[in-house]
């Protein structure tokens, strides 16, 4: 593509000299540059991208987009190559990608669903019924992304903008009709999703996570409301009524708003008639049907996906019928078998204080009277540390064991996690908690506890621990499913 055309979306107030060069690809990671690549300079949080410029160039960048021409270090840029100067290049990033590729959201129905909680369970609920409704369903989450039958697993919750342009492209090629995907805070601080043309967008709930990143909750609001600030006037924003900042998200959009609610008369309500360890029942407008998933929270993913079909032209009692069949996403509230049949043992995602309080509530509220729970819970290093007490004392509040572990410590000490985490354990609860730092261990001694119910949460569908920068395999489902064996083989 001519780097003219390409750059034509920026609206740069002084136009750059772009000649008639030629570019076969766009690159904002200097160690991914090929020759003739436009190299797109984005300040990170661990380095900035400017620095990277020359390396680009020498490594064949024919163009650069900048924010500026001179450098901390006094450098300036190479003048081999134009340099295109923009106030954001992160935007300009998302933009550009946008266009390499032929704007494929404008092409595609594409909601988008943000919030702490529940992003992956309504995305792949969505994408299950579309698909069970007969359509052709994209789908971008943490865990994987599908075009048609094709499963790529995923790098983030929301990748970054070229990978986000690249797979909705592959979607438009494989005729895709309706795609749903995760937006997380990050994406649209760093804006990733910037420029994408959103059919509609949801919010979920907004609790206790990413604080490391966003200094503080009134800007991890802001993040999040971002999103709704953008959809366009032809689109709809589908909010929890219940979660008290739904009207924050949407105070300032141009789309239509729609509430979902298990508490008022609203757009779509649902009345929670029973909660069994079989499923939910609940009265969804007026209609009363039986869902296979399991817990209050999960009425709310739920009606999420029912509200969202039902505003993409859907009809209600088909969307009722695809629904109550389907099951959520792997490694959320996902059964292991245990050969005794004695236990029932569960691997959960809940990585936040709200998450594990919900599913442990949850379990607590099904489970027949006087069967005792154990639960498993990890933080995970280079993320917020403020959740890490909090998430501690809600396990320690809510189950009769817990142990404290590992979970992906990264760069920091597993140690150092754990002491942060038992700090939070409030002085009458200590008898109820363990601490195992080896996960494996962890999960073993779980099982030995003898209690009837074990929860392992925190990885979910995760298959590897990440521990100093390197990723070994491990997979929750695995090892708990061996523990079991290996006890059931010994009683
Ligand atoms: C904290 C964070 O979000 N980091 C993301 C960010 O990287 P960064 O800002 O730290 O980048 P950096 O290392 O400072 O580099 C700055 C720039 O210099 C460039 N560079 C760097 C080195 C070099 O040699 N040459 C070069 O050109 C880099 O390519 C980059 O453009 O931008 C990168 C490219 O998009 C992401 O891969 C990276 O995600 C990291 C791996 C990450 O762990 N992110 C997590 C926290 C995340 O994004 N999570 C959210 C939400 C999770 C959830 O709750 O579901 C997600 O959407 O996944
Ligand atoms: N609607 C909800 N409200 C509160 N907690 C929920 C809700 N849905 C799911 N959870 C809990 O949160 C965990 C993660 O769910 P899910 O993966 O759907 O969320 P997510 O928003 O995609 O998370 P991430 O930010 O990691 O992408 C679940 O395993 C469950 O414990
Ligand atoms: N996608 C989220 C989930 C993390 C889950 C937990 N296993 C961890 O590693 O902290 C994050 O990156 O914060
Ligand atoms: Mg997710």
């Amino acid at each position: 593509m001519q780097l003219r055309e390409l750059i034509s979306p920026l609206s740069l107030s002084s136009p750059a000299e772009a000649g008639d060069v030629r570019v076969s690809g766009i690159a904002f990671d200097s160690r991914r540059v090929q020759a003739g690549f436009l190299f797109v300079a984005v300040r990170g949080t661990q380095v900035d991208g400017h620095d990277y410029i020359q390396r680009a160039v020498d490594a064949g960048a024919v163009a650069v987009v900048a924010e500026q021409a001179v450098y901390g270090d006094g450098s300036h840029a190479d003048d081999r190559v134009p340099l295109i100067l923009v106030e954001d290049s992160a935007i300009a990033l998302a933009l550009l990608a946008d266009t390499w590729y032929g704007s494929p959201s404008k092409d595609l129905q594409l909601v988008g669903v943000t919030g702490t909680n529940g992003k992956t369970t309504v995305t792949t609920l969505l994408h299950d019924l579309f698909t069970a409704l007969g359509y052709r369903a994209g789908l971008l989450s943490t865990v994987e992304v599908r075009i048609g039958k094709e499963v790529r697993s995923a790098t983030h919750t929301t990748p970054d903008a070229l990978a986000i342009q690249s797979a909705l492209a592959d979607m438009r090629d494989a005729r895709t009709d309706y795609v749903f995907m995760e937006v997380s805070s990050h994406a649209v601080h760093q804006q990733r999703t910037y420029g994408l043309h959103f059919a509609g967008g949801v919010f979920t709930n907004l609790s206790h996570d990413h604080l490391d990143y966003h200094g503080s909750f009134a800007e991890y609001i802001r993040a999040k409301k971002t999103f709704f600030d953008r959809l366009p006037k032809t689109g709809f924003a589908l909010i929890n009524a219940d979660d008290k900042r739904g009207s924050v998200m949407v105070q300032n959009t141009d789309a239509k708003i729609y509430r979902y609610s298990l508490r008022t008369m609203v757009d779509f309500h649902a009345r929670l008639l029973a909660n069994t360890p079989q499923g939910l029942q609940l009265d969804v407008n007026g209609t009363e049907v039986f869902f296979k998933m399991l817990g209050r929270y999960n009425a709310y993913n739920l009606l999420a996906a029912y509200g969202v079909a039902v505003l993409l032209g859907q009809e209600e009692q088909e969307v009722l019928v695809a629904l109550s069949a389907l099951r959520g996403a792997e490694g959320r509230l996902e059964h292991v078998a245990d050969p005794s049949g004695r236990v029932t043992a569960l691997v959960d995602y809940a990585h936040t204080p709200d998450a594990l309080r919900n599913v442990l509530e949850t379990l607590r509220a099904l489970l027949p009277e006087g069967h005792r729970l154990t639960c498993v819970i990890g933080a995970g290093g280079n993320r917020d540390r403020a959740k890490r007490p909090e998430m501690a004392r809600v396990t320690a509040e809510l189950a009769d064991q817990t142990i404290l572990t590992t979970d992906n410590p990264r760069s920091e000490s597993p140690e150092t996690i754990l002491d942060e985490m038992e700090a939070g354990v409030p002085a009458k609860l200590v008898h109820r908690v363990l601490r195992i730092t080896d996960r494996r261990q962890a999960i073993r001694t779980a099982v030995r506890m003898g209690h009837e119910v074990i929860l392992v949460a925190g990885k979910g569908h995760e298959t590897y621990q990440e521990i100093g920068g390197e990723r070994f395999p491990f997979d929750d489902r695995i090892e708990l499913a061996n523990a079991l064996k290996e006890f059931a083989r010994a009683n």
